[in-house]
């Protein structure tokens, strides 16, 4: 039976483009795809530019997230950006744990999981990230490293909760690269994410749960990760940054 998941692709700008670079972008994708159907479509820029990008979007099926949150309401966080800092911009969606947040900023299991409580309360919807390095894939650990992240993640939650969560199956050794796991390898991981789920929540949640692949998808290799049942759309980095690539992504996406 087809999946009912609506596909999901999110466009990961890391911390590339200023607020001008940003409008100009959604000024040149937002007629090509701006009223496309069936496939959900989220911008992540850097937090500068949200809010001019909340306007440019207003009107669109182009959906805001940002790439970051804190778990608190408010208080002392210099630098840090709270859930209702984001939702008030009109933000939907935030990525929670990205390898690059967990590397250089020390993002931790449980710092995770108290942003995906945070977002849920404040009806956003976690990306959550999970993914394992060289050398644990090299040591086959890669299902026991993602099982335990989404475990501890997602701890906490009920299944009506977790049902509105994403996650984003990310190999490390993928991001950025060029090296991208094949699809039916990236498959099998989200497979096995989709029975951590099940085994936690029940079938029915990991049924609709949407879970992403990410890890240097192209336009021209987006297809071939959507056309796997367990594989629901895909968090794009570099290949989301130039308008062209981005609409390549997204039609080649709506084709699943
Ligand atoms: O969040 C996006 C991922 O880190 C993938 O990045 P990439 O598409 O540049 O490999």
């Amino acid at each position: 039976m087809p999946s009912l998941r609506t596909p999901i692709i999110a466009a990961n700008w890391k911390m590339h483009k200023t607020t001008a670079e940003s409008k100009q972008f959604v000024t040149e994708v937002r007629d090509p795809i701006g009223n496309m159907e069936n496939v959900t479509i989220v911008i992540c820029p850097p937090f500068t530019a949200i809010e001019s990008l909340s306007g440019c979007l207003s009107g669109t099926n182009l959906l805001l997230g940002a790439q970051n949150v804190h778990f608190a309401e408010e208080g002392p966080y210099t630098g840090e950006i709270s859930p209702a800092m984001l939702t008030e911009l009109g933000v939907r969606f935030v990525i929670v744990g990205h390898s690059e947040r967990r590397a250089y900023f020390n993002e931790t299991d449980a710092t995770v999981n108290r942003k995906v409580q945070a977002a849920l309360h404040h009806r956003l919807v976690p990306i959550v990230c999970v993914g394992e390095d060289l050398a644990e894939r090299e040591a086959g650990q890669t299902f026991s490293i993602v099982e335990s992240q989404i475990r501890l993640a997602l701890g906490g939650l009920d299944a009506s909760a977790a049902e509105q969560a994403v996650v984003a199956y990310e190999p490390i050794w993928a991001i950025g690269t060029g090296r991208s796991a094949s699809a039916a390898n990236a498959n099998e991981v989200c497979r096995h994410i989709r029975q951590t789920i099940a085994s936690l929540f029940g079938d029915t949640t990991a049924n609709k749960i949407r879970i992403q692949y990410g890890g240097s998808v192209k336009p021209e290799t987006i297809q071939d990760y959507l056309q796997q049942p367990d594989i629901d759309g895909a968090l794009v980095g570099g290949a989301s940054l130039d308008p062209q690539s981005f609409v390549g992504l997204i039609r080649a996406a709506i084709q699943k």
